[in-house]
């Protein structure tokens, strides 16, 4: 009776040959590798550690987007979303005439709609340029893009 002779070696503790074993081994180390060099895989959390110094120059070029704002969601790291433009008002939390606590509820999110309907004062709204550390990307904003919410009060 004529039997099937396999030339292939196999292991005890696996069903694959052996070399198709180290073939995987090979292919898991280099995605590891990959992993390790890959600037997109490192943690986002780490992004902002170059810290924005809010009202400069700088922080008005900025593109930070809603899942980054989303990051800085406590009283010791706090930025809110105004009209598309992002704040942090860390430093601004316990100075608020209306109060920490109702700003906390905005912490790491879009702001806008309570922000208006506090009806602040112009002088308000001017006071948010010293807290501006960037602005949405086009497709995130609400207001400031084309075809977008227009409201009279938006700060230019
Ligand atoms: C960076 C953001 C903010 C700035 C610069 C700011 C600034 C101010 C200022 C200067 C006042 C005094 C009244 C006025 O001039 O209008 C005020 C009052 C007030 N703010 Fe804000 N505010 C901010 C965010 C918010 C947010 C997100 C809320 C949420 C609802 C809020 C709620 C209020 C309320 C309720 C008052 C009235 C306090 C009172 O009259 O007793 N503010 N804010």
């Amino acid at each position: 009776m004529a039997t099937v002779q396999s030339s292939r070696k196999m292991s005890l503790a696996s069903p694959l040959p052996v070399e198709q074993e180290n073939d995987l081994d090979l292919v898991a180390f280099t995605m590891a590798a990959l992993r390790f060099v890959n600037p997109w895989s490192v943690d986002t959390s780490n992004k902002w550690s170059q810290r924005i110094e809010p009202g400069t120059p700088e922080a008005k070029d900025r593109v930070i987007t809603l899942s980054e704002v989303s990051l800085h969601d406590t009283p010791k790291d706090c930025w809110v979303v105004i009209y598309d433009r992002v704040y942090d008002i860390t430093d601004f939390l316990y100075e608020h005439p209306g109060g920490d606590e109702i700003m906390l509820e905005y912490a790491g999110r879009d702001a806008s709609t309570a922000f208006r309907s506090s009806g602040h004062s112009s002088i308000a709204t001017k006071a948010l340029d010293r807290f501006l550390v960037g602005e949405l990307p086009l497709h995130e904003r609400m207001y400031r893009r084309p075809g977008g919410i227009r409201l009279s009060d938006i700060p230019e």
